[in-house]
């Protein structure tokens, strides 16, 4: 079985890049339709590639400027210019998308596809940019993608689900979550500076037959899970290295520090 490793080095500044941890990933942000996340200007920094999905556009331009207090609001957003705005555009205000087409960010109205939410047509836009930009494994950052409206919610994990082979990492002020892929060695290095110390696995869809964790407070041995028995919520990391192996997709969750 092959190892995974996983890491939220995209919370650190690029300036003190944490050392136990030497993945290195290509990082892409999707911006939701919710508050900025405080720490949004970093992810903006990490990222190779950004996106809108639909109203996430007026949230950069709303919202950016009021992270440089200092500045004049047309220079911060003139700096925060998304790559592209995609969706189904029926929450985009028409100064905003007028403002950044003018900057030339890549406009893609996909208001015929009323199926699929914007968060998911972003990743398959994500996804298909070709070449990657150094041929490293790219992460999706999906900023806003939690707390608010349940369906949403829901919809967003879903994405998670529908795309188990890419990584994508949801993220709000007060958790983040991903996929751990079913028969694989995972190794989770926690930034204790800035996440945890609670935490969750959670199978997804259907029961997990066995999971065994270490560097958990409470560990899994072997363990089966489902809903309606025993999930693993409120757990508490104990180190700097947590690993996960299981017969069946997991999520994982993790809280992230207040400042
Ligand atoms: N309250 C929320 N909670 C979580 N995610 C959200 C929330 N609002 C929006 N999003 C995410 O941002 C994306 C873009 O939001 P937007 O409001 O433009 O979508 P929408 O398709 O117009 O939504 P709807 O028509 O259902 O209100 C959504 O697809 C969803 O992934
Ligand atoms: C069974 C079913 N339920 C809901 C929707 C509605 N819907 C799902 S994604 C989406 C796009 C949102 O930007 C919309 C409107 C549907 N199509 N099919």
């Amino acid at each position: 079985m092959e190892w995974m490793c996983h890491c939220s080095s995209f919370l650190l500044s690029p300036e003190n890049p944490n050392s136990a941890c030497s993945l290195s990933l290509n990082y892409a942000l999707v911006i939701l339709n919710q508050s900025l996340p405080r720490f949004a200007p970093l992810l903006w920094d990490h990222a190779h590639v950004r996106v809108c999905a639909d109203g996430g556009a007026n949230r950069v331009y709303d919202e950016m400027p009021l992270f440089f207090p200092h500045q004049q609001p047309s220079h911060v957003r003139s700096r925060y210019k998304p790559d592209a705005i995609k969706g189904d555009m029926d929450s985009i205000r028409t100064e905003v998308l007028d403002f950044y087409a003018k900057l030339g960010t890549k406009i893609i109205d996909e208001s015929h596809d009323q199926d699929t939410t914007d968060l998911h047509k972003c990743v398959t836009y994500m996804r298909d940019l070709t070449p990657k930009v150094d041929g490293s494994e790219q992460c999706i950052l999906v900023a806003g993608a939690l707390g608010g409206r349940f369906d949403h919610e829901i919809g967003n994990i879903n994405v998670l689900c529908r795309f188990s082979n890419t990584r994508i990492i949801l993220l709000s002020d007060d958790c983040l979550i991903h996929l751990l892929p079913k028969n694989r060695y995972h190794k989770i290095y926690i930034q204790s500076s800035v996440e945890g110390p609670h935490c969750g696995l959670i199978p997804i869809g259907m029961p997990s037959g066995s999971s065994t964790t270490t560097g958990l407070k409470w560990d899994l041995k072997d363990t089966a899970m489902r809903f309606g028995g025993l999930i693993s919520t409120s757990n508490v990391v104990k180190g700097e290295i947590v690993t996960v192996q299981s017969d069946s997709d997991l999520l994982w969750t993790i809280s992230i520090k207040k400042l």
